[in-house]
Order: structure tokens, then sequence, then C-alpha cells
């Protein structure tokens, strides 16, 4: 056992109430009910700090979440930590003896950070925790990058779903290697997660459009608290080589809308851009055609968040028999084949690289929506979709900021020259599944009115108006 060498056999009682202050927590209760799925733990640090990342399932909400949740131990305060990322103290013991322990949300601590950098690329395999909760994780290198070393670490500004740490890396001799972005999934589904799936396919493939893939984490626990639980395995975290000086594209777009600068150009280039992702995806992945059941199963997926939309949001109600009237139409039109798709497309998943041009991330799908679903092959209308509601949502929150002022015209500007640019690149006029992607829009509208309704209720008219305009269209 190192020198100061931290033992942790329990967790923070503050915990609970932390979890629910944080941006990835779903529930609306003001504490989490945590029970413990299952512990995995990375080395600790040359200190002894120790890193036990919890897997705590929230029965606090509707639906049952399961929460990654790293801890740092530590023998003293830090000095330089936010007070926002010390969760707690607990009792502990260090080099044996009874001590307090600080406890700290382990992404926003270097050592962590350090920690879980080698144990991706050095293919790491966890210890057993103090609980011996049957969890394990493994840290896997992509073939393709290199070994690089840490150098230094900052959790990425504006945490939403996930959290993602940017690590400054140095080769063997010392000098700058590339950057590394790693995603801390927060929210774990049994299965494997799209975002790694699909990502790396196209960066193996050779796809500019996607940056490079690092490595990813893996891990396996219980389904559910009690011991004779079935056993779920998942992804953990994934990391890619992070593209310096991006912007992202909504902040272009909303840049744009405030100077008043037309953006059909970009728009048009990045329906391009859009077109020859999902071009690529069905060249390596599966498609299917889209059968009578396939289109059963996803108008069904659609009423059943239309369901869950009027529930959360009781003023939608009197569009639902319109939107019911309006998916059964999309199920009888005509459909392409499925395939692989983006699954939450929105100007925030696209960035704006110096001297490249957009590129595209996140390909983790609707983070309210069950892994299982957002793994099937798809409909690419649902990408385009989400970034003409994306475009919606620019003149949207523009409006709210400038009451009076309308950029209407902006937002139908940008629509179209996407929908051109997408149009050439696939060489199929998109027009021709206009009854399809009003219905996709509409769905896109509905899942946005809950994630406003949880999280940013001023927001919620953006989306409530767009479904009440594109109920009186079609
Ligand atoms: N490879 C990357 N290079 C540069 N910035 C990135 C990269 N990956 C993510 N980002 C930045 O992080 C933000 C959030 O990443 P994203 O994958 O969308 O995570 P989340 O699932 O938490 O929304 C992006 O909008 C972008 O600004
Ligand atoms: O966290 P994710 O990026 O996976 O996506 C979630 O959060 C998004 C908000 O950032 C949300 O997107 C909605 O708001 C955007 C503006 O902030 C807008 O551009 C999108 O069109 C709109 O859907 C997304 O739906 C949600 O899954």
């Amino acid at each position: 056992m190192s020198a100061g060498a931290v033992r942790p056999d329990r967790r923070p009682n503050t915990l609970p109430g932390w979890v629910a202050r944080q941006r990835w927590y779903q529930s609306t209760a003001q504490t989490a009910e945590l029970a413990l799925v299952g512990e995995w733990l990375l080395p600790p640090a040359p200190d002894g700090t120790a890193f036990v990342t919890h897997l705590l399932r929230d029965g606090s909400g509707e639906a049952s979440t399961l929460y990654q949740v790293p801890l740092a131990y530590r023998s003293a305060p830090r000095v330089d930590a936010a007070e926002s990322t010390l969760v707690g103290t607990v009792d502990g013991d260090v080099d044996g003896s009874a001590s307090t322990l600080w406890v700290y949300d382990a992404p926003h601590d270097p050592a962590y950070c350090a920690a879980l950098l080698a144990f991706m690329l050095d293919g790491g395999v966890s210890s057993e925790s103090a609980h011996s909760s049957g969890a394990a994780a493994a840290g896997h290198r992509h073939p393709t990058a290199s070994h690089s070393i840490f150098a230094g670490a900052h959790v990425l500004r504006g945490e939403q779903s996930n959290t993602s740490i940017i690590f400054e890396t140095v080769d063997a001799s010392g000098e700058p290697s590339v950057p590394v972005i790693c995603k801390v999934f927060r929210t774990l589904h049994h299965g494997e997660n799209p975002d790694i799936v699909v990502q790396s396919a196209l960066a193996e493939a050779g796809c500019t459009l996607v940056p490079p893939s690092v490595g990813y984490v893996s891990g396996v626990w219980r389904a559910e608290a009690s011991a004779d639980s079935p056993v779920d395995s998942g992804h953990l975290a994934f990391a890619q080589r992070f593209l310096p000086g991006v912007r992202d594209a909504w902040r272009v777009a909303l840049d744009a809308v405030e100077h008043g600068e037309d953006f059909s150009d970009r728009a048009r280039s990045l329906g391009a851009a859009t077109a020859e992702v999902h071009a690529v995806l069905a060249d390596i992945l599966p498609t299917v055609s889209a059968a009578a059941d396939e289109r059963a199963q996803v108008a069904a997926s659609m009423r059943r968040r239309l369901v869950a939309a009027v529930a959360e949001v009781p003023e939608l109600g009197v569009y639902a028999s319109a939107v019911d009237a309006i998916i059964a139409g999309a199920e009888s039109a005509e459909w392409p084949r499925l395939q692989r798709i983006h699954g939450d497309y929105h100007l925030g998943q696209v960035v704006a690289v110096p001297d490249r041009g957009w590129v595209l991330l996140d390909f983790e799908g609707e983070p309210l929506r069950p892994l299982a679903e957002r793994s099937q092959p798809d409909l690419t209308l649902r990408d385009v979709a989400g970034m003409l509601r994306s475009f919606d949502y620019v003149s949207g929150s523009y409006e709210q900021a400038h009451p009076g002022e309308s950029a209407h015209d902006w937002a139908s500007a940008a629509r179209a020259a996407f929908l051109e640019g997408y149009s050439d690149r696939a060489g199929v006029d998109i027009e021709n599944f206009r009854v399809l992607l009003d219905a996709f829009e509409i769905d896109k509208a509905l899942y946005e009115s809950i994630y406003e309704a949880r999280n940013r209720p001023a927001w919620l008219p953006i989306p409530v108006t767009a479904i009440s305009r594109l109920v009186a269209l079609s």
C-alpha cells in the first residue's frame, strides 16, 4: 500500500442531493434515490488518492436511470478545486488510521484524469472494489491511436448529458502530442453505445467528417441493486481526437443571425456534409428495407412520444389527434431504406474546424430514447428533420432575446439551403419525402418539448410553437 493510501468504503450522505443538482440528472425530484449496482476502480494516484466510480440506479423519477458517478477520495481538501466539485466528506481510513476523506467529482480532479487516460491507452482492467460489487471495467486503445502521455486536463464547460474531459498529451520524448477529448457517459445503458460504434466506423472508413477515435472504456454491472440481479454490459467512456480552435455550429449560426448575416452557403455545405456521412454509413453498416413491421415500429415509437409529451406538457393535448393523423400518413407513405444515422442531429453536434469545414460529433442518439431503439437502422430523414428544427431554434432563441423582431426569414433561407445541399449530394430530391419529413420534424419537436420542460422551461415555447405551425401546414 503506498504512503497516504486512502481506503474509502462509503459514499458521502450528501451525494443524492449533489446528484440532483447536476445537469445530467434527469428526474425532477429534489433528491435522487440512489441504489448501488456496481463500482469500478482506477489505480490510485501516487499520493494515495482513490478513484471509485459508483454506478447508481436512481429510482426518484418515473423510469429508473443508471448514473455513472466517478468520485475521487482524498486525504486532504484540494486547495484549487471549485466548491461545486466537492461532493462531501466521509469517514474512511488513510494508511490504516481512521481519517476524514474529502470526496470530489472526479472528472474535475487532474489525478483522476491522468489515471483514466492511462487506463484507456494501456488497456487497463479495473480492480475489485471494497463492496465486491461484481462490476468491472476495461480500457481499450484504438489501433490507430498513439500512446500519448498525460500532460494536463480540464472539463469542457457547458456540461450537458455527459461530462467531457479535454486532455493535453505529450509523446515519449516530452513533445506535445495530439489533444484528446474523453466523454464520460453519465447515463448508462445495457448494450453498445452508438456514439462509439458509429463514429469509429466512419473514421475507420476514412471519413474526415468525424474526428478519429482514440479509445474507450467498457464495463459490466448488475442491472438492479439486488445480489441475484442479471448482469448488464456496455460502454462507460469514449475518447477521440480533440480538434482545437473549433466553434460549434450553434454558436456560428447564433452569431450570424445576431449580425443579420445570411447563412445559406454554410447551411448548404452542412446539408452536403450530412448527406455524405449518410452515404458512407449506408456503405459500411447494414441497411434494411422499410417493411410494414419496421414502419409500424417507428410509428409506434412516435405515438409513445406523443403520449409522453402530452403528459409532461399538457398544452400539447390540443394537437394530439392532428399529430396522430400525421403519423398515420407517414406510416403509409413511401419510405427509403433504413440505415444507421446520427440520431440526435442539431447544430450543437457539428463544429466548424479551421481549414477543414464542418465536422460531425456525438452519434449517441437522443439521450431520452431507449438505447436499443437508438442502435437500430433508422431513417436518414430523422437527422434531416433534426437539423431543420435546429435552424428554427436559432430564430426562436433570437426572437426571445429581441422581443418584437423576427428571424423567420433567416431560418427559412437556412432551412431551404440545407435541404438543397443535402438533395444535391444525395442525388435525391428530399421534397419527395415531405410527408415523412414533416412527421419527423413534429416528432423531434415533441422530444424537444419534453427536454425543455425538464431542463429549460423558458425555451418550451420554441418547440410548442413549431408543433402548432407544423400541424397547421400538414
Ligand atoms: N473531437 C472534438 N473536438 C473538438 N471539440 C469537441 C470534440 N468533441 C466534442 N467537442 C465539443 O464538446 C461539445 C459537446 O460534445 P458532444 O459530443 O456533443 O457531448 P454531449 O453528448 O455531452 O452533448 C461539442 O459541441 C464540441 O464543442
Ligand atoms: O445533450 P445533447 O447535445 O445530446 O442534446 C440535448 O440537448 C440539446 C440542447 O443543447 C437539445 O437540442 C435542442 O436545443 C438546441 C439549442 O440549444 C437546438 O439547436 C436543437 O435543435 C434542439 O433540439 C437536444 O434536443 C437534446 O437531445
